[in-house]
């Protein structure tokens, strides 16, 4: 059982499910070198000290190396050039041993996030941000998926099943990391998928309408409990890092009233412990299926 309920709404507990996925994965990459030899490796480049990111990049270390995967790490000064950076990613692009590069985002202020996601590879852009993988998204193809949306398509499966369609998805926030990409594979899932940012009119009221509502604007506990209709399934993707309490302790908050909206959700995923599981689980899936692409080898059973 990978959900509890111990409020009005089911938890959707992404460290679970995530885990589920990590075990299967950890099984792909053993049967990988079993029968072919081939170990997937996975370069991170992380530049500068953002918190937050050092974090981040140090659990993808740890999941890539207990699925069985080779991690390559490449920490940059905050002043890197665009250049070095520029030349590092060619680099990467020209060794075998790497099959999947990410570059943590956000990059400090001198470097074009955008130059350097052209960069990569397409065949090892594990993140699916290369606009080469996003237009085939959008074209009908199956290019790698931007993990956290694919995260949220995977807990929205495991909650309601896998039929979603005719369910109305209301995404709060139009990022290409996560909104863009997630109305595209909500619109597969045959929902209707409505995308609201900043400037849309009685944003609760709408919100109000959502089956399926999900919160991805970076603003702490900005949707509010009766902006939630009875029943609906409630994905916050949002992980916002409030001042310490008196405890001295950092605490993390999602895009949602949790405590609100758990009294009228149907179910809910908590911050931490939803989405952001779900986000390293999905880059470990994308690297084991741009592995076997590069090396021509049928992708595993099931994907
Ligand atoms: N190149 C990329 N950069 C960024 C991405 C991305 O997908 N690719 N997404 C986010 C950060 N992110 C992955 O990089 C990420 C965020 C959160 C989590 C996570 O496991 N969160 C935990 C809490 C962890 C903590 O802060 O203590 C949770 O929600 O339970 C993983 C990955 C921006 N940059």
């Amino acid at each position: 059982m990978t959900t509890t309920t111990e409020t009005a709404a089911t938890r959707i507990d992404g460290k679970v499910i995530g885990g589920e996925i990590r075990e299967r994965i950890a099984r792909e990459v053993a049967a990988l070198q079993a029968d072919h030899g081939v170990t997937p490796g996975l370069a991170v480049v992380l530049v500068g000290g953002d918190e937050a990111s050092q974090v981040y990049v140090s659990h993808k270390r740890k999941a890539s190396l207990a699925a069985g995967m080779e991690s390559f790490e490449h920490y940059l000064d905050e002043d890197t050039s665009a250049d070095e950076l520029l030349a590092l990613i060619d680099k990467l692009n020209r060794d075998p041993a790497v099959n999947g590069i990410l570059v943590q985002l956000p990059l400090p202020a001198q470097i074009s996030e955008d130059a350097v996601l052209a960069a990569i590879d397409p065949d090892k852009d594990v993140d699916g941000f290369h606009e080469v993988n996003t237009g085939r998204l959008w074209n009908g193809g199956s290019p790698p998926v931007p993990c956290t949306a694919l995260g949220c398509v995977l807990l929205l499966q495991h909650t309601l099943g896998n039929d979603l369609a005719g369910r109305h998805a209301v995404i709060v926030g139009r990022s290409n990391i996560v909104g863009k990409p997630l109305a595209n594979l909500l619109l597969r899932e045959n929902c209707t998928v409505t995308v609201a940012h900043s400037k849309t009119r009685d944003l609760p009221g709408l919100c109000r309408q959502a089956d399926i509502l999900v919160a991805a604007v970076g603003r702490p506990k900005f949707v509010q409990g009766d902006w939630i209709k009875p029943g609906a399934t409630v994905i916050d993707v949002g992980i916002n890092r409030l001042e310490a309490n008196a405890d001295g302790k950092r605490r993390l908050v999602g895009d949602v009233d949790f405590t609100a909206a758990a009294e009228v959700a149907g179910a809910i995923t908590p911050v931490p412990g939803g989405v952001g599981p779900m986000t390293i689980a999905c880059l470990l899936h994308n690297t084991v299926r741009a592995t076997c692409q590069q090396k021509g080898l049928p992708l595993p059973a099931g994907d």
